[in-house]
C-alpha cells in the first residue's frame, strides 16, 4: 500500500515521538522492562491522537473569575485489549483516560496456521453505548483484529477505533476493506510477512517481548 494509496480509515501516527519509541520496540536488544515501557509510552501517544476523532459535548464550569463553556469526550470509553500483547498498551491508555471500562478480547494465533483461537471474551454488554478503543500492538494476517471486530459489533459496538504499534500491509488491506466504519491509527505500516506470517521488518513477537516468554 504505497503512500498515497492509503485507506482512508487508516491513520498513520508517524511523528518523532512515535518513531522514537518505535525505534526502542524494534531493537532485539532491548530488553523486557525497556520494552514494556516504550509500548507503554507508545500508547500514550496513539491514545493521544486516537481520541482527537471523539465526539464531544459543551458543558459550562466555573473558573475561579467567571461561568465559561469547555468540551469534555462525549460518552464513555471502553478500551479492548486484545489478549495478551494488547495489555502492553493498556496502562499507557488508562493514564489518559482513568475512567474507561476495560473489555477483553482472548484470541491466540495458532502457530502452523496463523488462525486466531478464541480463548476468552468479557466485554460489557451494552458496549453499544461507548466510544471503543481496541488494543493490539500487532496487526500481521488481520484475522486477529477481524475476529476482534466481529465480536464486537456482535455486542452492538458502533463506535470503534483500533490502535496499533505496527500493521502489515496485507492485514492494513484486509481489514481497512473488511470495516470501512471502523478507523485504524498504526504508528508504522511495514511492508509484508514472513513465512510464519510474522510482520518483517516488525519487532517480533509482541507478546513474548513484554512477558519474557521468549
Ligand atoms: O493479524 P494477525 O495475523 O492475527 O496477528 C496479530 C496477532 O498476533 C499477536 O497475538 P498472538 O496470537 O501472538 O498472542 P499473544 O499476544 O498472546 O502472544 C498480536 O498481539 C495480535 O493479536
Ligand atoms: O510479527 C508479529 C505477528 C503477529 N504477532 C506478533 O506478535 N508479531
Ligand atoms: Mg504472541
Amino acid at each position: 500500500m504505497p503512500e498515497g494509496t492509503l485507506a482512508e480509515n487508516l491513520r498513520v501516527v508517524d511523528g518523532p515521538l512515535s518513531r522514537n519509541k518505535l525505534a526502542t520496540l524494534r531493537d532485539e536488544t532491548t530488553g523486557t522492562p525497556e520494552f514494556r515501557r516504550a509500548m507503554r509510552e507508545l500508547a500514550l501517544v496513539m491514545v493521544a491522537e486516537a481520541t482527537r476523532s471523539m465526539p464531544t459535548r459543551t458543558v459550562r464550569v466555573r473558573t475561579p473569575l467567571v461561568e465559561t463553556e469547555v468540551e469534555e469526550i462525549s460518552g464513555p470509553v471502553c478500551l479492548v485489549p486484545v489478549l495478551r500483547a494488547g495489555l502492553g498498551m493498556l496502562d499507557g491508555a488508562l493514564a489518559l483516560l482513568p475512567e474507561a471500562t476495560v473489555g477483553f478480547m482472548g484470541l491466540q494465533r495458532d502457530e502452523e496456521t496463523a488462525e486466531p483461537v478464541e480463548y476468552y471474551v468479557n466485554l460489557p454488554q451494552n458496549i453499544g453505548d461507548y466510544l471503543v478503543l481496541v488494543l493490539d500492538p500487532m496487526l500481521a494476517t488481520g484475522g486477529s483484529l477481524s475476529a476482534t471486530l466481529t465480536k464486537l459489533k456482535e455486542y452492538g459496538a458502533t463506535w470503534i477505533s483500533c490502535l496499533h504499534a505496527v500493521s502489515a500491509v496485507p492485514g492494513v488491506e484486509r481489514v481497512t476493506r473488511e470495516h470501512p466504519d471502523v478507523t485504524f491509527y498504526t504508528a508504522a505500516l511495514d511492508p509484508g510477512l514472513d513465512e510464519r506470517s510474522f510482520i518483517v521488518p516488525g519487532l517480533g513477537d509482541a507478546g513474548d517481548r513484554l512477558y519474557g516468554t521468549l
